[in-house]
């Protein structure tokens, strides 16, 4: 008979128009079951910070709120994911494009999606509050998750800054981009899609965390509420 399979890696997507919560739910799923929580953006801003070519040339497209190029993220990503092949993995911000999808499926096989639909104008306020702190990627947010101290970075004390993309006069038109290049994606995943509705991340936690639960074990079972 077959040998026992070792348990099979978790390979999930957290899709999203910008501010509907993935990276506050990826956190929080990779500290309560232990996998690398890869963000799309994170890569990108660690990329500009490097100052390889390849930053200076997103730079512009993030400064602007465009989506990068599909070749130039999905290289990045490719690159990431290769580094992670022994680990459970979710990704947060990447696929958006059904060019980018497309390439994701022919280098491993998806076992979940969860995708956040979250109300228009919840998306505004919420992107209006959001500060971050650009060194480390920590975001807080000037309602939910405020720092200690105002304006400063709770472990650093640095200043914290509010990306130009998210300045009121550039949501709008970011987001109904989101939509139109969501799209295809959405259609392309609906069999392992599971989409969470609400204007409130604590309300849809409980549901994300019950969904993961049956797929790969907690680490933290205590961090459910
Ligand atoms: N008021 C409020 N803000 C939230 C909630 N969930 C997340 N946020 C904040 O909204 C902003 C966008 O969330 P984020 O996780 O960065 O979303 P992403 O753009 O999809 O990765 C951040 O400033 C979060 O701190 C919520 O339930 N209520
Ligand atoms: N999959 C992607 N395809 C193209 N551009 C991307 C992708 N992921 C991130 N980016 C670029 O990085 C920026 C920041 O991404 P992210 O941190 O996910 O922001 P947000 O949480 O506001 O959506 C995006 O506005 C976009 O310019």
């Amino acid at each position: 008979s077959a040998p026992p399979m070792a348990s099979k890696l978790l390979r999930a997507v957290v899709l999203g128009p910008p501010g509907s919560g993935k990276g506050t739910v990826c956190d929080r799923i990779a500290r309560s079951f232990g996998l690398q929580h890869l963000s799309s953006g994170q890569f990108l801003r660690e990329n500009i910070g490097g100052g390889a070519e390849a930053g200076a040339l997103a730079q512009q497209y993030l400064e602007r709120g465009l989506l990068v190029p599909d070749h130039v993220i999905t290289r990045v990503m490719m690159t990431e994911l290769e580094k992670r092949r022994e680990q459970h993995w979710l990704l947060d911000g990447f696929p958006r494009t059904l060019g980018q999808a497309k390439a994701l499926d022919g280098i491993c096989e998806l076992d979940l999606v969860i995708s956040l639909n979250i109300p228009f104008e919840t998306l505004k306020d919420r992107l209006s509050a959001r500060w971050v702190h650009p060194a480390s990627g920590r975001v807080y947010n000037m309602d939910f998750n405020p720092p200690h101290v105002q304006g400063v970075d709770d472990l650093t004390g640095e200043p914290l800054v509010q990306r130009q993309e998210d300045r009121p006069e550039a949501v709008a038109a970011r987001l109904r981009k989101y939509k139109d290049a969501a799209k295809p994606v959405i259609e392309l995943y609906k069999g392992i899609l599971y989409s969470f509705s609400g204007t409130e991340t604590n309300k849809i936690w409980p549901y994300v965390y019950s969904l993961l639960s049956s797929r790969i074990p907690p680490i933290h079972p205590e961090e459910e509420h």
